[in-house]
Formats: C-alpha cells, structure tokens, sequence
C-alpha cells in the first residue's frame, strides 16, 4: 500500500499545534548542544581540507578559530536529494556555524521519524511542524540550515528566510535525484513510478526554487567542491551587498523604509 491510498490521518488539533513553539525551542536547545552529528554520507573533511580559489580570502586566522566569513547565517533550499543535509553538514564544518537541519529537528520535535510524522500526523501537521521550525531558524545566529525539499516552497516560509539571509538552492537531474534517494523513505517520492514523480514534482516547483540567492549544480560532483561553490558565490554576494549598503540609492530606499 503507498501513503496515497492509506486512510488520511485527521487534521492537527489545536492542542497539538499550541505546543509547537515551545517543543520546537527545546527540541532546539536540546540539538544545538549536543555535539554535532553527521547526516547520512556527510563527512567532516572540510575541516581539514585547505580551500582553494576564493575561499582563500579566508583570514591566515584559519583553523586557530578566528574565521574570516562570508555570511554568519544561511539556509540551504532545493529539491530532495539534492545533497542539502549533506552539504548544509559540510558548510557548516567548513564555516564553524552550527548546523540545523529542520527535517531532523521536527524528528525530535514529534518524536517520529519523516515518514511516521507523515503517515501517523499527516502532512498538514508536518508542514505546521516545519513553519514554525522556519520561524524559529529564521533568528537563530551563527547558523547553517538545511531545510526540507518543501520548506521553500510555501510562501511565509520563503518570504521569512530570504528576509534573513541568503539563500542557496542546490539543483540536480530528476535522475541523479532519484539515484540518492531509491534507497530512502521520502515519503512524497512512494510511489509506483518513483522517476516519474520527481520529474512532475520538480516541474511544479521549479520556479518557486529560482527565487532563492545563489543557485549551484550538484550533479556529479562532490560535496567539497560543492562547498567551495557556495563558499566563493557568498564572498561575492555579500561584497555586492555591502557595496549597495554604501550606494545614495541605497540609503535612499532605507530612508524611504523608515518613513
Ligand atoms: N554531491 C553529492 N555526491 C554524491 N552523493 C551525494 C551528494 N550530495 C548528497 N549525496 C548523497 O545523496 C543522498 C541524499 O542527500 P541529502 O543530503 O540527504 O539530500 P537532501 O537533504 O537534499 O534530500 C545522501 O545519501 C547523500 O550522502
Ligand atoms: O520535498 C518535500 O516536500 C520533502 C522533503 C524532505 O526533505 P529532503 O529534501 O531533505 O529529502 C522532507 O522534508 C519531507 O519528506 C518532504
Ligand atoms: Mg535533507
């Protein structure tokens, strides 16, 4: 039987839902001190691996724990299996920022893994779960986060995070995706043609995901390099943004938001 053709479980009632603000920040104090745990494949090499290119702009302060960053807060957003969990870990090594990852915060948040949160509450109360995760990470400092496939896609969620920081959208091939997910449960993905769904599913969201800051290709590539990506892409971004901060237009529009 897939999840379609189970029985809908019945919406969250409003006492489930009252606790979510306090659950998500116990659940989150509980994580952010607990030493940090690598995702599935996720390895600490960028730690040790030097970085080349841009990332050398990295201060000589490197590895004596005074980091030279290009951003103190990011979020990764993008379509399952496009390495978010795995590369949100290795940035976040690579940047010592802490590391959250919203699909294992709602896992302690609910008590229930994905697929159980999914099938025994619904999605409903899953989406619930993740936006009040979003408003949370939305304030959180010195912080990689690696939201779920669906996170961005609703709207509050997206409008609070790009309202935060940047946001990287890592990108891969319906075929490469269903490569790293055929041998996990994603619950969205159950499904008599697994390919098929993540071609349609990615179509729908496809333009709801260009909206994030910086856009990388993850196909064929490891997740180092990938890092080194994102590394130099948030140099350059945040060296545009700090130049508009010191542009007339710029303090015009800021004059104007005051009004
Ligand atoms: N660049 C990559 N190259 C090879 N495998 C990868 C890469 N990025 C992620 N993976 C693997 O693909 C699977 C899905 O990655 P994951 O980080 O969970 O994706 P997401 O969080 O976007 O769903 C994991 O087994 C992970 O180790
Ligand atoms: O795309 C989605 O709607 C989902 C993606 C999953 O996260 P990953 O993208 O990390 O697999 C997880 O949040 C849930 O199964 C729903
Ligand atoms: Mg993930």
């Amino acid at each position: 039987m897939t999840l379609n053709e189970m029985t809908p479980p019945p919406p969250p009632s409003e006492a489930s839902l009252e606790c979510l603000p306090e659950c998500v920040e116990d659940a989150l104090q509980v994580l952010l001190a607990a030493p940090p745990e690598a995702p599935e494949g996720g390895s600490d090499r960028a730690f040790v691996t030097p970085l080349t290119g841009e990332s050398s702009r990295l201060s000589p302060m490197w590895g004596t724990g005074l980091i030279e960053r290009p951003v103190d807060w990011v979020a990764l957003a993008g379509f399952m299996g496009t390495g978010k969990s795995r590369v949100g870990w290795e940035l976040s090594r690579a940047l010592a920022l802490h590391f959250v990852d919203t699909d294992k915060l709602i896992t302690r948040v609910v008590g229930k893994s994905i697929p159980e949160v999914f099938e025994q509450e619904g999605e409903h109360y899953f989406r619930a779960c993740e936006a009040e995760v979003v408003s949370r990470v939305s304030r959180l400092e010195h912080a990689v986060i690696s939201l779920g496939g669906g996170t961005f896609i609703h709207e509050a969620n997206r409008a609070a995070l790009l309202e935060r920081g940047p946001v990287v959208v890592l990108w891969a091939t319906p075929e490469t995706v269903y490569q790293r997910t055929k041998h996990s449960d994603r619950p969205l993905l159950r499904a008599e043609d697994p390919l098929g769904r993540i071609r349609s599913l990615m179509d729908e969201r496809e333009g709801v995901y260009r909206q994030g800051t910086i856009h990388v290709h993850s196909d064929g590539r490891p997740s180092e390099e990938i890092v080194e990506e994102i590394i130099e892409r948030l140099w350059s971004w945040s060296d545009a943004a700090h130049a508009w901060a010191e542009t007339p237009e710029s303090e015009a529009v800021a004059d104007r938001a005051a009004d």
